[in-house]
């Protein structure tokens, strides 16, 4: 009997893959300023979307406004098919206990150790012997592909790609559905950050993993995102892949995606 090998599918249409991300009529401003107006937004399900544009454009903001961390003037949030901004405290902790969290500087708690800082989320959320969440968060560590001595570190003992990794492993810590990465390349050198994108992809085959990551890193947009969502004029200006990006007639986004440092990076 001859076995029959599995072709390789190809990506469902988006109307037919499920929306963990949904941010409608989004609007946020600081005072008189609007910051963002009006975006939409969906995330899918098993991607990695990584979220561009200028400085100052607001990723960070968009970020936080979807984690309930900054308050909009408008619009709505729903996150894995819960409407975020109107649930209970009891719906959204346990919408909160899927999602992990990578913050621009790690954020890692600098009186505690690596291991003692990827328990935090454990104590707070599960109720478990000291013994387990030892062996679960030393696994945890050892997934972002830590050694197993870090585990008793402090913040202030690791290099900048080690903190990035235990901040990595905390952002685990629950097995979320859902992991947002702010900036989790900056500061690494293009090893350093070619090896945290090898172990993002990896993360996301392995686990099933979403992730939202706001990014300057080319290279990341090029290698491990599936769709990336350009931020501009307070909305998202385009979204779709790097091909979209490339072809896409907008000043900055022709710049950014064909300028010095792109050709730079094709060379
Ligand atoms: N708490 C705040 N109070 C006032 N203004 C703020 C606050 N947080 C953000 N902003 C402003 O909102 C705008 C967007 O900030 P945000 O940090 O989201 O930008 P960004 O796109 O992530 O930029 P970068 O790429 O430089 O990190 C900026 O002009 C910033 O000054």
């Amino acid at each position: 009997m001859s076995a029959v090998l599995a072709q390789p599918q190809p990506p469902a249409p988006d109307a037919e893959r499920e929306v963990v991300i949904r941010g409608r009529g989004i609007t946020v401003g600081f005072g008189e300023r609007k910051v963002l107006e009006n975006l939409d937004i969906d995330v899918y399900r098993g991607e990695i979307l990584g979220i561009v544009g200028a400085s100052g454009t607001g990723k960070s903001v968009l970020l936080r406004t979807i984690l309930g961390l900054q308050p909009k003037q408008a619009g709505t949030v729903e996150i894995l098919g819960t409407p975020y901004d109107e649930a209970d405290a009891n719906t959204r902790a346990s919408i909160d206990r899927r999602l992990g969290v990578l913050f621009q500087q790690g954020a890692l708690f600098s009186s505690l150790t690596v291991l003692q800082n990827v328990e935090f989320p454990m104590r707070e959320h599960l109720h478990l012997s000291s013994r387990l969440m030892d062996e679960l968060a030393r696994v945890k560590i050892e997934l972002v592909g830590l050694a197993p001595e870090a585990a008793e570190r402090a913040p202030s003992e690791l290099s900048g790609g080690m903190i990035k990794r235990a901040s990595l492993a905390r952002a685990l810590a629950l097995d979320p559905d859902i992991v947002f990465l702010d900036e989790p390349t900056s500061g690494l050198d293009p090893i350093g950050a070619d090896e945290f994108d090898k172990l993002i992809a990896t993360l996301r085959d392995t686990l099933g993993l979403t992730v939202f990551m706001v990014t300057h890193d080319l290279d990341s947009l090029h290698t491990v995102c599936d769709r990336i969502a350009v931020l501009g004029d307070r909305h998202v200006l385009i979204e779709g892949t790097i091909e979209d990006m490339l072809a896409f007639d907008h000043p900055w986004v022709q710049q950014y995606f064909h300028g010095v440092r792109a050709r730079r990076r094709e060379a």
